[in-house]
């Protein structure tokens, strides 16, 4: 689903997770584990305040597992525990109310020796629109609850979803924006697939796709589209990959907008294997 995020969105967005901040013990941030810089809300730290939290480095399958380990160590470095999951496929999922148990172990304990009660942690789900926060919540909840397509501003009553003994969701996550004004965040965001109808150029994200691929995965770009050397100029490499595709057009003059809509299907359905665009030690401002 597409939301347009206008200051007003924001605005509601930010209020409607603030509300329910209350409610519970612990945050758990859901963010894209191929681009965990790019997909993170950009005032993220500003609305959950102190609230402890997870963060949740999803559709690991489709990202590099060396870069998603650096990612773990980059967080912990932060003193901010990350977990890798499979979402779809619900893997590391036991993990999460593992991890929730130690994160709040101290303030369970606290609660504790004042003689309450013990109870079940209580939690929220946070990310960006297409993170994979209803697929989280239907594994977690071993059911079809979260209505994939949630706007925000849509109030309804909140329901707890009891996930094992130990923890309770909140049925509905909290939608927040992504980052708009770098451009290289958007082009990270349109080439996963975070923003689909993209509103950027196909010959820039396919231009920016290969490029990418060229630099930190070039062994990849070369066996897919039998390159023998990677050519200088990306025009050149647009009519090798037309032409050893047939992505042709009258007169059969390659076709530049077939060659980028393959280029950049072929990036985000896995063509050229897991992808991570931007690792811990390329410094991108927290
Ligand atoms: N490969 C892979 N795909 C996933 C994973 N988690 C979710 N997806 C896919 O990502 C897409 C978006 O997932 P959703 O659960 O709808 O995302 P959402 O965050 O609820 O999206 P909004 O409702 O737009 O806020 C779907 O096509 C999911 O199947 C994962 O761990 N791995």
């Amino acid at each position: 689903m597409t939301i347009q995020w206008f200051p007003g969105h924001m605005a509601k967005a930010r209020r409607e997770v603030t509300e329910k901040l209350k409610l519970v013990d612990i945050i758990i941030e859901l963010i894209d584990a191929r681009i965990p810089y790019s997909s993170r809300n950009p005032m993220i730290d500003e609305i959950i305040q102190h609230k402890p939290r997870l963060v949740l480095l999803n559709k690991a399958d489709m990202a590099d597992r060396e870069a998603t380990k650096k990612w773990i160590r980059h967080f912990a470095d932060k003193g901010v525990r990350a977990i890798a999951i499979n979402a779809q496929a619900g893997e590391g999922l036991k993990q999460i109310t593992a991890a929730s148990h130690e994160i709040l172990k101290e303030k369970f304990d606290r609660l504790k020796a004042k003689g309450v009660k013990p109870r079940a942690i209580r939690a929220m789900i946070v990310g960006i629109p297409n993170v994979g926060k209803s697929t989280l919540i239907n594994r977690l909840a071993k059911r079809n609850i979260a209505k994939t397509g949630n706007t925000p501003g849509v109030t309804k009553a909140q329901q707890w979803i009891k996930v094992g003994k130990e923890m309770e969701l909140l049925d509905t996550p909290g939608i927040l924006w992504p980052k708009f004004e770098d451009q290289v965040v958007g082009k990270k965001l349109a080439i996963t697939g975070a923003i689909k109808d993209t509103l950027l150029n196909l010959h820039d994200l396919a231009l920016y796709g290969l490029k990418f691929l060229e630099e930190k995965y070039p062994d990849r770009l070369q066996e897919r589209f039998k390159l023998t050397a990677l050519p200088e100029d990306p025009v050149e490499l647009f009519e090798h990959i037309g032409r050893l595709r047939g992505a042709l057009g009258g007169g059969g003059l390659v076709d530049y907008d077939k060659v980028a809509e393959l280029v950049v299907r072929e990036i985000r359905s896995e063509k050229f294997g897991p992808l991570t665009f931007e690792w811990p030690e390329e410094g991108l401002a927290e």
